[in-house]
């Protein structure tokens, strides 16, 4: 019993910490995952594809949740490899459980669409994974906001205490990300400070609600930015370039979207700081059995 999965990295629209309502978009950088089931096998063991030492309990409670939910009690394998730096902001962890949770589904037999009469529906595979975050303590909501944009590609604003999906959208843009060469785990990071900042969530809320997710973001990034502790030069300098630019999830990153000419100018200016640029962009497809 094998199955393959693939699922996107995401940027922060609205962080969720603040209020609990939160959107994110698609980006086009993926994570990988291979669940291999046995019904002789007790334990589930995790593997991360150049990281001997990182973290699996996410990816392992993810098999364990789809298992107990549409299994029998089967164990195995899980083995993922990722293009989307961990603990960055670009939602690692929402790409690796969502593509986790259509592998063990895959490996099960099960079809997975979007579309109600499907095994599971898409967005009850990307809740069993946004559960096993909340188990794990990986995220701080659990972060369904990350997770349905990974999961569905597009933007989408949510409300993570409900896991809720309050809307989707299609969100077409050339994308700039930096990331510093620091890491920020979700799990530390300070909500009595972003909680601060809830009036201005809530304007960014709104803005995405409305559609306008580029102003919706660049309003986030700057209310985060402060909250958290990271400079907001990234963002200043973008701009004048781009669509919208804006800290994502709880850090180091930050995204800008625009036009590729104009996320060229925000380079130039991004290349002369420390770290890692990297050109790619937003993405309507969301996660999918390979
Ligand atoms: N490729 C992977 N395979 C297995 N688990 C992973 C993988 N990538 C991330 N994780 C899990 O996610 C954790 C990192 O989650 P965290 O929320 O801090 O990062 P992020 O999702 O990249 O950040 P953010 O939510 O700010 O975008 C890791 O410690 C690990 O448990
Ligand atoms: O841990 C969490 O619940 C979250 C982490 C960040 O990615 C946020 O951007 C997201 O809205 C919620």
């Amino acid at each position: 019993m094998e199955g393959r999965a693939a699922a996107p990295g995401a940027g922060t629209v609205v962080n969720a910490l603040a209020t609990g309502v939160g959107s994110a978009f698609a980006l086009d950088i993926e994570t990988s995952a291979e669940v291999r089931l046995d019904p002789d096998v007790d334990a589930v063991t995790g593997e991360i594809d150049g990281d001997p030492d990182g973290d699996t309990s996410l990816v392992e409670r993810c098999v364990e949740r789809v298992v107990d939910e549409y299994g029998g009690d089967e164990g195995g394998t899980v083995r993922t490899e990722s293009d989307v730096p961990t603990a960055a902001g670009l939602k690692s962890s929402s790409a690796a459980a969502n593509a986790t949770v259509l592998a063990a589904l895959d490996a099960l037999g099960l079809e997975v669409a979007n579309d109600p009469d499907a095994d599971v529906t898409k967005t009850d595979a990307c809740r069993v994974g946004v559960e096993a975050a909340r188990d794990t303590g990986v995220a701080v909501t659990g972060a369904f906001d990350d997770a349905s944009a990974s999961m569905l590609g597009g933007a989408t604003v949510t409300d993570n205490a409900e896991d809720e999906l309050l809307a989707r959208d299609p969100f077409d843009h050339e994308a700039l990300v930096w990331t510093p060469p620091v890491r920020a785990y979700s799990a530390d990071a300070d909500v009595d400070r972003c909680r601060q900042v809830a009036p201005m969530a809530e304007l960014a809320a709104d803005l995405a609600l409305e559609g306008d997710h580029t102003r919706a973001m660049t309003v986030n990034g700057l209310a985060f930015s402060a909250a958290l502790g990271f400079p907001t030069d990234p963002a200043v300098e973008a701009m004048p370039d781009c669509a919208g630019v804006s800290l994502s999830g709880t850090g180091p990153s930050v995204v800008a979207v625009g036009t590729a000419d104009d996320l060229e100018r925000v380079r130039e200016r991004w290349d002369e700081r420390d770290g890692e640029t990297i050109r790619t962009r937003t993405r309507n497809t969301g996660a999918r059995i390979t």
